[in-house]
């Protein structure tokens, strides 16, 4: 028996290595989109990725998949579309995976394999008060509903899915400043008062940079212009489609798209509530320029 095993060891050992070294080889051409749970820009991230580096086959914008394809279904995730196998070629045509996964925890493939790794970090007040809309939405007719109290309390306490917010977030801000190279940490509130200066970075960071006569052709204004909230949430698909439609947990496309306003958490929140979450902010932020992206958070407390 060990004689057998002995015997089997060594093909194993290759085959491994095989796997290994075809998982680097292909993470090397990859981009990472890196994100919390939901609610800090994700949906707009994919679809402008998408439209950059697809942008040669596209041109023609009047027929450009984004007017008919929900974002979410151009960009697939790792732990959930990958690992179930759905989209195993998308790779190949379009080199974008997205995932949820601290940076911690990441495979070390990621991290060694020099795939490019996007972040995007969005005030904690607004990414609550949309991941609470987003949940309330999703939660089926028939099950408990989380109040917003409720759920505040689960998000200062980090009790969600992939850890708390900030320590997500800080993980990926670390690793941005050891290895700017690598990660590219954008932040939405910026993207949404000026998106092109971050887009044009994002171009060049994940090697599909818009070269002089392209943007003279106003190639960049036109994918800003079909990514833009108010184009994608007027769109039949995104305001009847849903997404995953074949799971048992399909989604309604709707429901990724809300408001897309800085300042939102200023209709839902109480001074309190506010407070409460800068607190943790400040405590978590403080000594990073992640700080002065947070409205208020500066200004409340000590
Ligand atoms: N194109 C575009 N431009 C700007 N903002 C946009 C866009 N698409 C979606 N949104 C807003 O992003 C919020 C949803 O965040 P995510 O996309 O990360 O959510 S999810 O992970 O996909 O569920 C959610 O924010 P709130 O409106 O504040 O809830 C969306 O409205």
């Amino acid at each position: 028996m060990e004689k057998k095993n002995k015997a089997f060891r060594k093909p194993i050992k290759v085959l491994r290595s095989f796997c290994q070294r075809s998982l680097e080889i292909m993470v090397g051409h990859l981009s990472l989109i890196a994100i919390y749970i939901k609610a800090v820009g994700t949906t707009w991230l994919k679809a402008l990725a998408f439209a950059i580096v697809t942008r040669k086959k596209y041109s023609d914008l009047s027929s450009h998949p984004l007017l008919s394809t929900m974002p979410h279904e151009c960009v697939p995730f790792l732990e959930v579309d990958i690992v179930n196998k759905k989209r195993t070629n998308q790779t190949a045509e379009v080199p974008l995976l997205a995932t949820h996964i601290p940076y911690n925890s990441l495979p070390k493939s990621i991290i060694t394999g020099g795939c490019k790794i996007v972040y995007i970090f969005r005030d904690p007040k607004d990414a609550f008060v949309s991941l609470w809309h987003f949940a309330s939405k999703v939660t089926p007719e028939d099950a408990t509903h989380t109040s917003l109290e409720e759920a505040l309390e689960l998000f200062c306490k980090g009790v969600s899915y992939y850890g708390p917010y900030w320590d997500h977030v800080l993980s990926f801000w670390k690793a941005g400043k050891e290895a700017p190279q690598r990660v590219l940490f954008l932040v939405y509130e910026e993207m949404r008062k000026d998106p092109l200066p971050s887009v044009k970075n994002l171009a060049d960071f994940i090697g599909h940079p818009f070269s002089a006569e392209e943007e003279s052709e106003g190639v960049l204004q036109k994918i800003l212009d079909l990514c833009s909230f108010e184009n994608l949430s007027n769109l039949d698909v995104n305001k009847k489609g849903k997404h995953r439609p074949e799971s048992a947990v399909a989604i309604e496309n709707s429901a990724y798209f809300r408001k897309g306003k800085i300042g939102d958490w200023r209709s839902h929140l109480t001074p309190e509530m506010a407070e409460r979450l800068d607190q943790i902010t400040r405590e978590k932020f403080g000594g990073t320029d992640m700080l002065s992206y947070v409205s208020d958070a500066n200004t409340h407390g000590n």
